[in-house]
Protein backbone atom coordinates (compact mmCIF):
# COMPACT_ATOMS: atom_id res chain seq x y z
CA UNK A 1 0.00 0.00 0.00
CA UNK A 2 1.33 3.72 -1.00
CA UNK A 3 2.49 5.51 2.07
CA UNK A 4 -0.28 8.24 3.77
CA UNK A 5 1.09 11.04 5.30
CA UNK A 6 -1.92 13.43 7.12
CA UNK A 7 -4.68 11.09 5.88
CA UNK A 8 -7.42 13.52 5.89
CA UNK A 9 -10.23 11.74 7.59
CA UNK A 10 -10.65 7.74 7.70
CA UNK A 11 -14.79 8.70 7.43
CA UNK A 12 -15.90 8.88 4.08
CA UNK A 13 -18.62 11.10 5.12
CA UNK A 14 -16.19 13.51 6.49
CA UNK A 15 -14.28 12.60 3.51
CA UNK A 16 -17.46 14.42 1.56
CA UNK A 17 -17.91 17.21 3.44
CA UNK A 18 -14.47 18.13 3.33
CA UNK A 19 -14.82 18.33 -0.19
CA UNK A 20 -17.83 20.57 0.13
CA UNK A 21 -15.56 22.60 2.10
CA UNK A 22 -12.93 22.94 -0.50
CA UNK A 23 -15.12 23.58 -3.11
CA UNK A 24 -16.15 26.60 -1.50
CA UNK A 25 -12.48 27.97 -0.76
CA UNK A 26 -12.13 27.18 -4.59
CA UNK A 27 -14.77 29.53 -4.92
CA UNK A 28 -13.49 32.14 -2.91
CA UNK A 29 -9.97 31.79 -3.96
CA UNK A 30 -8.41 35.09 -6.03
CA UNK A 31 -4.92 33.88 -5.70
CA UNK A 32 -4.09 32.14 -8.67
CA UNK A 33 -2.44 28.56 -8.78
CA UNK A 34 -3.07 28.74 -12.81
CA UNK A 35 -5.02 31.15 -14.43
CA UNK A 36 -6.36 30.83 -18.06
CA UNK A 37 -8.31 32.68 -20.38
CA UNK A 38 -9.15 30.01 -22.79
CA UNK A 39 -9.81 26.33 -22.80
CA UNK A 40 -7.14 24.13 -25.15
CA UNK A 41 -8.82 21.87 -28.25
CA UNK A 42 -7.29 18.66 -28.39
CA UNK A 43 -7.32 16.88 -31.71
CA UNK A 44 -7.31 13.42 -30.96
CA UNK A 45 -7.15 11.32 -34.48
CA UNK A 46 -3.50 10.53 -33.99
CA UNK A 47 -4.17 8.58 -30.44
CA UNK A 48 -5.56 6.24 -32.59
CA UNK A 49 -2.62 5.75 -34.72
CA UNK A 50 -0.55 2.21 -34.59
CA UNK A 51 2.16 4.69 -33.54
CA UNK A 52 3.19 4.82 -29.79
CA UNK A 53 4.80 7.78 -30.64
CA UNK A 54 1.78 9.73 -31.82
CA UNK A 55 -0.58 8.11 -28.72
CA UNK A 56 2.11 9.76 -26.36
CA UNK A 57 1.71 13.54 -28.40
CA UNK A 58 -1.74 13.38 -27.84
CA UNK A 59 -1.41 12.23 -23.84
CA UNK A 60 1.18 14.68 -23.01
CA UNK A 61 -1.62 17.47 -24.53
CA UNK A 62 -4.27 16.00 -22.46
CA UNK A 63 -1.41 15.97 -19.37
CA UNK A 64 -0.62 19.50 -19.90
CA UNK A 65 -4.62 20.59 -19.84
CA UNK A 66 -5.48 18.98 -16.94
CA UNK A 67 -2.57 19.81 -14.80
CA UNK A 68 -3.18 23.63 -15.70
CA UNK A 69 -7.03 24.15 -16.90
CA UNK A 70 -8.42 20.93 -15.91
CA UNK A 71 -10.62 21.21 -18.96
CA UNK A 72 -10.65 20.29 -22.59
CA UNK A 73 -12.08 19.81 -25.99
CA UNK A 74 -11.63 17.07 -27.87
CA UNK A 75 -12.08 16.59 -31.44
CA UNK A 76 -11.53 13.70 -34.03
CA UNK A 77 -12.65 11.80 -31.50
CA UNK A 78 -14.56 9.44 -33.72
CA UNK A 79 -18.70 9.76 -32.56
CA UNK A 80 -20.05 10.25 -35.75
CA UNK A 81 -21.94 13.84 -35.82
CA UNK A 82 -25.38 12.11 -36.92
CA UNK A 83 -25.16 10.48 -33.47
CA UNK A 84 -24.64 13.90 -31.34
CA UNK A 85 -26.92 15.54 -33.50
CA UNK A 86 -29.39 12.56 -33.07
CA UNK A 87 -29.48 12.30 -29.00
CA UNK A 88 -29.70 16.10 -28.65
CA UNK A 89 -32.92 16.28 -30.57
CA UNK A 90 -34.26 13.33 -28.33
CA UNK A 91 -33.19 15.18 -25.44
CA UNK A 92 -35.88 18.26 -27.04
CA UNK A 93 -38.02 15.60 -27.92
CA UNK A 94 -38.01 13.69 -24.04
CA UNK A 95 -38.76 17.78 -22.53
CA UNK A 96 -41.30 18.84 -24.64
CA UNK A 97 -43.04 15.32 -25.50
CA UNK A 98 -43.45 13.72 -22.50
CA UNK A 99 -46.50 14.37 -20.83
CA UNK A 100 -45.72 16.04 -16.96
CA UNK A 101 -47.72 12.78 -15.52
CA UNK A 102 -45.36 10.49 -17.37
CA UNK A 103 -41.98 12.72 -15.93
CA UNK A 104 -43.57 12.61 -12.95
CA UNK A 105 -44.07 8.50 -12.62
CA UNK A 106 -40.11 8.89 -13.61
CA UNK A 107 -39.29 10.94 -11.21
CA UNK A 108 -35.69 10.94 -9.44
CA UNK A 109 -37.25 11.04 -5.67
CA UNK A 110 -38.17 7.78 -6.22
CA UNK A 111 -34.37 6.23 -6.89
CA UNK A 112 -31.92 5.72 -4.56
CA UNK A 113 -29.09 5.97 -7.13
CA UNK A 114 -30.26 9.55 -8.50
CA UNK A 115 -32.25 8.17 -11.91
CA UNK A 116 -34.95 9.43 -13.83
CA UNK A 117 -36.60 12.71 -14.20
CA UNK A 118 -35.44 16.12 -11.99
CA UNK A 119 -37.46 19.00 -12.41
CA UNK A 120 -36.57 22.51 -12.64
CA UNK A 121 -35.58 24.29 -9.45
CA UNK A 122 -35.58 20.60 -7.26
CA UNK A 123 -31.78 19.94 -6.98
CA UNK A 124 -28.99 22.67 -6.13
CA UNK A 125 -25.60 21.57 -6.92
CA UNK A 126 -23.75 23.08 -4.20
CA UNK A 127 -25.15 25.89 -0.86
CA UNK A 128 -24.59 29.17 -2.55
CA UNK A 129 -26.68 28.49 -5.48
CA UNK A 130 -30.12 29.87 -5.49
CA UNK A 131 -32.81 27.90 -7.31
CA UNK A 132 -31.41 25.95 -10.66
CA UNK A 133 -33.57 26.49 -13.31
CA UNK A 134 -32.37 23.02 -15.17
CA UNK A 135 -34.63 20.03 -15.82
CA UNK A 136 -32.82 17.03 -16.01
CA UNK A 137 -33.33 12.97 -17.03
CA UNK A 138 -30.73 10.70 -15.45
CA UNK A 139 -29.48 7.47 -16.18
CA UNK A 140 -27.09 4.87 -15.40
CA UNK A 141 -24.49 2.18 -16.48
CA UNK A 142 -26.35 -0.76 -18.05
CA UNK A 143 -24.70 -4.31 -19.51
CA UNK A 144 -27.49 -3.25 -22.54
CA UNK A 145 -26.11 0.30 -22.78
CA UNK A 146 -22.64 -1.23 -22.98
CA UNK A 147 -21.44 -2.55 -26.55
CA UNK A 148 -18.56 -4.84 -25.11
CA UNK A 149 -22.21 -6.56 -23.53
CA UNK A 150 -19.70 -5.67 -19.97
CA UNK A 151 -18.51 -8.58 -17.35
CA UNK A 152 -21.56 -9.25 -15.98
CA UNK A 153 -20.36 -8.05 -12.18
CA UNK A 154 -21.48 -4.33 -12.63
CA UNK A 155 -22.10 -2.97 -9.44
CA UNK A 156 -23.48 0.38 -8.42
CA UNK A 157 -22.76 2.93 -6.08
CA UNK A 158 -24.70 1.83 -2.94
CA UNK A 159 -22.84 -1.45 -4.02
CA UNK A 160 -26.11 -2.94 -5.24
CA UNK A 161 -25.65 -5.69 -8.28
CA UNK A 162 -29.02 -6.47 -8.66
CA UNK A 163 -30.08 -5.10 -12.54
CA UNK A 164 -30.81 -2.23 -13.82
CA UNK A 165 -31.52 0.46 -11.75
CA UNK A 166 -32.81 2.90 -14.52
CA UNK A 167 -36.26 4.07 -14.84
CA UNK A 168 -37.22 4.81 -19.00
CA UNK A 169 -40.17 6.53 -20.06
CA UNK A 170 -42.57 4.23 -21.89
CA UNK A 171 -41.70 3.37 -25.70
CA UNK A 172 -44.84 4.13 -26.36
CA UNK A 173 -45.12 7.78 -25.44
CA UNK A 174 -41.11 8.04 -26.62
CA UNK A 175 -41.08 5.61 -29.37
CA UNK A 176 -37.14 5.16 -30.57
CA UNK A 177 -35.72 6.74 -26.96
CA UNK A 178 -34.07 4.19 -25.29
CA UNK A 179 -32.43 3.04 -29.04
CA UNK A 180 -31.55 6.67 -29.06
CA UNK A 181 -29.98 6.89 -26.02
CA UNK A 182 -28.33 3.46 -26.10
CA UNK A 183 -26.70 4.31 -29.50
CA UNK A 184 -24.96 7.44 -28.27
CA UNK A 185 -24.23 5.82 -24.84
CA UNK A 186 -22.26 3.10 -26.50
CA UNK A 187 -20.18 5.69 -28.60
CA UNK A 188 -18.91 7.64 -25.82
CA UNK A 189 -18.69 4.88 -23.40
CA UNK A 190 -16.24 3.47 -25.74
CA UNK A 191 -14.35 7.04 -26.02
CA UNK A 192 -13.95 7.10 -22.36
CA UNK A 193 -12.25 3.90 -22.54
CA UNK A 194 -9.90 5.04 -25.15
CA UNK A 195 -9.56 7.95 -23.37
CA UNK A 196 -8.65 5.93 -20.23
CA UNK A 197 -5.67 4.67 -22.35
CA UNK A 198 -4.20 8.41 -23.11
CA UNK A 199 -5.12 9.11 -19.11
CA UNK A 200 -2.49 6.25 -18.32
CA UNK A 201 -0.03 7.42 -21.18
CA UNK A 202 -0.48 10.59 -19.78
CA UNK A 203 0.60 9.81 -16.08
CA UNK A 204 3.33 7.88 -16.83
CA UNK A 205 1.32 4.70 -16.66
CA UNK A 206 1.30 1.48 -18.60
CA UNK A 207 -0.78 1.85 -21.43
CA UNK A 208 -3.40 -0.35 -20.27
CA UNK A 209 -3.14 0.29 -16.27
CA UNK A 210 -7.12 1.11 -16.49
CA UNK A 211 -8.55 -1.26 -18.18
CA UNK A 212 -8.95 -4.00 -15.70
CA UNK A 213 -10.51 -1.43 -14.14
CA UNK A 214 -13.76 -0.45 -16.68
CA UNK A 215 -14.79 -3.32 -17.86
CA UNK A 216 -17.97 -2.42 -15.83
CA UNK A 217 -17.46 1.38 -15.59
CA UNK A 218 -20.02 3.75 -13.22
CA UNK A 219 -21.35 5.72 -15.89
CA UNK A 220 -24.24 7.91 -15.18
CA UNK A 221 -25.07 10.49 -17.75
CA UNK A 222 -28.06 12.98 -17.93
CA UNK A 223 -29.96 15.06 -20.76
CA UNK A 224 -30.27 18.64 -19.55
CA UNK A 225 -32.29 21.47 -20.40
CA UNK A 226 -32.06 24.91 -19.55
CA UNK A 227 -34.84 27.06 -20.40
CA UNK A 228 -34.19 30.55 -22.70
CA UNK A 229 -33.14 33.87 -20.71
CA UNK A 230 -35.85 36.15 -19.76
CA UNK A 231 -33.42 39.00 -19.62
CA UNK A 232 -30.14 37.64 -21.67
CA UNK A 233 -26.98 39.48 -20.54
CA UNK A 234 -22.89 38.97 -21.64
CA UNK A 235 -21.23 37.34 -19.41
CA UNK A 236 -19.77 39.86 -16.90
CA UNK A 237 -16.37 39.58 -15.05
CA UNK A 238 -18.67 40.25 -12.03
CA UNK A 239 -22.18 39.01 -11.93
CA UNK A 240 -23.16 38.00 -8.45
CA UNK A 241 -27.28 38.04 -9.06
CA UNK A 242 -26.99 35.37 -11.81
CA UNK A 243 -30.15 33.39 -12.64
CA UNK A 244 -28.02 30.12 -12.35
CA UNK A 245 -28.96 26.98 -14.52
CA UNK A 246 -26.54 25.23 -12.99
CA UNK A 247 -24.89 26.03 -9.89
CA UNK A 248 -20.72 26.34 -9.00
CA UNK A 249 -19.29 22.82 -8.88
CA UNK A 250 -16.76 20.34 -9.81
CA UNK A 251 -17.58 17.28 -10.70
CA UNK A 252 -17.39 13.91 -8.74
CA UNK A 253 -15.86 11.06 -10.86
CA UNK A 254 -13.05 10.48 -12.79
CA UNK A 255 -14.03 12.92 -15.86
CA UNK A 256 -16.61 13.89 -17.68
CA UNK A 257 -17.75 14.29 -21.37
CA UNK A 258 -19.97 16.77 -22.19
CA UNK A 259 -22.12 17.28 -25.20
CA UNK A 260 -23.62 20.76 -25.70
CA UNK A 261 -25.87 22.07 -28.56
CA UNK A 262 -24.86 25.21 -30.14
CA UNK A 263 -26.31 27.74 -27.37
CA UNK A 264 -23.26 28.98 -24.86
CA UNK A 265 -23.88 28.57 -21.24
CA UNK A 266 -21.10 26.63 -19.25
CA UNK A 267 -18.92 28.75 -17.93
CA UNK A 268 -15.36 27.87 -16.39
CA UNK A 269 -13.63 29.14 -12.81
CA UNK A 270 -10.12 30.49 -13.65
CA UNK A 271 -8.04 30.47 -10.30
CA UNK A 272 -7.65 34.30 -10.45
CA UNK A 273 -11.79 34.72 -10.26
CA UNK A 274 -12.48 34.86 -13.64
CA UNK A 275 -15.21 32.63 -15.15
CA UNK A 276 -14.70 31.96 -18.65
CA UNK A 277 -17.26 30.80 -21.27
CA UNK A 278 -16.98 27.06 -22.76
CA UNK A 279 -18.59 28.17 -25.86
CA UNK A 280 -19.46 25.11 -28.14
CA UNK A 281 -16.87 24.11 -30.57
CA UNK A 282 -17.92 22.40 -34.26
CA UNK A 283 -17.88 18.56 -33.78
CA UNK A 284 -15.91 19.19 -30.19
CA UNK A 285 -16.58 17.13 -26.95
CA UNK A 286 -15.98 19.02 -23.80
CA UNK A 287 -13.51 16.88 -21.15
CA UNK A 288 -13.07 18.01 -17.80
CA UNK A 289 -11.18 15.96 -14.66
CA UNK A 290 -13.35 15.51 -12.15
CA UNK A 291 -12.83 15.23 -8.35
CA UNK A 292 -12.18 11.45 -7.99
CA UNK A 293 -9.47 11.51 -10.49
CA UNK A 294 -8.02 14.35 -8.97
CA UNK A 295 -7.95 12.71 -5.69
CA UNK A 296 -6.49 9.36 -7.18
CA UNK A 297 -3.66 12.02 -8.79
CA UNK A 298 -2.55 13.24 -5.45
CA UNK A 299 -4.01 16.72 -6.92
CA UNK A 300 -1.98 16.74 -9.80
CA UNK A 301 -4.65 17.02 -12.19
CA UNK A 302 -7.40 19.73 -11.90
CA UNK A 303 -11.00 19.48 -11.04
CA UNK A 304 -12.37 22.91 -12.01
CA UNK A 305 -14.92 24.49 -10.87
CA UNK A 306 -17.57 25.29 -13.52
CA UNK A 307 -21.56 26.09 -13.78
CA UNK A 308 -23.83 26.94 -16.54
CA UNK A 309 -25.89 29.82 -16.89
CA UNK A 310 -27.74 30.18 -20.07
CA UNK A 311 -27.70 33.81 -21.84
CA UNK A 312 -29.36 33.33 -24.29
CA UNK A 313 -33.24 33.64 -25.18
CA UNK A 314 -33.29 30.01 -26.89
CA UNK A 315 -33.09 26.40 -25.01
CA UNK A 316 -29.91 24.84 -24.38
CA UNK A 317 -29.59 21.63 -24.89
CA UNK A 318 -26.61 19.26 -22.81
CA UNK A 319 -25.53 15.73 -22.02
CA UNK A 320 -22.88 15.28 -20.04
CA UNK A 321 -21.16 11.37 -19.06
CA UNK A 322 -19.55 11.10 -16.01
CA UNK A 323 -17.25 8.11 -16.27
CA UNK A 324 -16.11 6.53 -13.39
CA UNK A 325 -13.98 3.03 -13.28
CA UNK A 326 -15.86 0.12 -11.88
CA UNK A 327 -17.77 1.50 -8.61
CA UNK A 328 -16.50 -1.48 -6.43
CA UNK A 329 -12.75 -0.90 -7.32
CA UNK A 330 -11.06 0.22 -4.56
CA UNK A 331 -8.01 2.43 -5.10
CA UNK A 332 -5.12 4.01 -3.66
CA UNK A 333 -3.05 7.03 -5.02
CA UNK A 334 -1.58 6.61 -8.07
CA UNK A 335 2.01 5.17 -7.98
CA UNK A 336 3.19 8.12 -10.55
CA UNK A 337 1.64 11.06 -8.29
CA UNK A 338 3.54 10.24 -5.09
CA UNK A 339 7.17 10.95 -4.10
CA UNK A 340 9.11 11.20 -1.30
CA UNK A 341 8.44 14.78 -1.52
CA UNK A 342 4.82 14.38 -2.17
CA UNK A 343 3.66 11.74 -0.32
CA UNK A 344 0.08 10.12 -0.80
CA UNK A 345 -2.22 12.61 0.51
CA UNK A 346 -5.27 10.70 0.59
CA UNK A 347 -6.76 6.98 2.12
CA UNK A 348 -7.56 4.47 -0.34
CA UNK A 349 -11.46 4.32 -1.13
CA UNK A 350 -14.22 2.53 -3.43
CA UNK A 351 -14.90 4.31 -6.61
CA UNK A 352 -18.78 4.23 -6.45
CA UNK A 353 -18.47 4.69 -2.52
CA UNK A 354 -16.63 8.38 -3.24
CA UNK A 355 -19.44 9.36 -5.65
CA UNK A 356 -22.58 8.08 -3.28
CA UNK A 357 -21.00 9.73 -0.59
CA UNK A 358 -20.57 13.28 -2.61
CA UNK A 359 -23.79 12.61 -3.63
CA UNK A 360 -25.67 11.84 -0.18
CA UNK A 361 -24.01 15.15 0.64
CA UNK A 362 -26.33 16.68 -1.82
CA UNK A 363 -29.37 15.17 -0.06
CA UNK A 364 -27.76 15.64 3.68
CA UNK A 365 -27.80 19.67 2.77
CA UNK A 366 -31.90 19.41 2.10
CA UNK A 367 -31.71 19.98 -1.51
CA UNK A 368 -32.56 17.04 -3.08
O1 LIG B 1 -24.65 21.65 -19.10
C1 LIG B 1 -23.45 21.87 -19.08
O2 LIG B 1 -22.88 22.51 -19.96
C2 LIG B 1 -22.59 21.36 -17.95
C3 LIG B 1 -23.29 20.39 -17.05
C4 LIG B 1 -22.50 20.06 -15.83
O3 LIG B 1 -21.54 20.70 -15.49
C5 LIG B 1 -22.92 18.93 -14.99
O4 LIG B 1 -24.00 18.35 -15.22
O5 LIG B 1 -22.16 18.58 -14.07
FE1 LIG C 1 -20.40 19.63 -14.03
Amino acid sequence: MAAVANPVQADPLAQARQAHVYLEERLKATSATTSFRSIPIIDLTPSFSSSRADRQKVANEIHDACTTVGFFYIKGHGIPKGVCDDVLKLAERFFHELPEPSKEAIHLKNSPQFRGYEPAAFSSVNDFASKETKEAFNWGYEAGLDPTGGDGKYVDIDGSSDGSKNQWPSEDELPGFYKGIAKYYSHVLQLSRHLCRLFALSLNLQEDFFEPMITHPGGIARLIRYRPSSNPKPLSEVDEDEEIGLGAHSDYECFTLLLQDSNPGLEILSSDGHWISAQPVEGGIVVNVADFLMRWTNDKYKSTVHRVVNRTAKERYSIPLFFSINYDEIVETLPSCISEDNPAKYLPIAAGQYVLDRLSLTLKTGKY
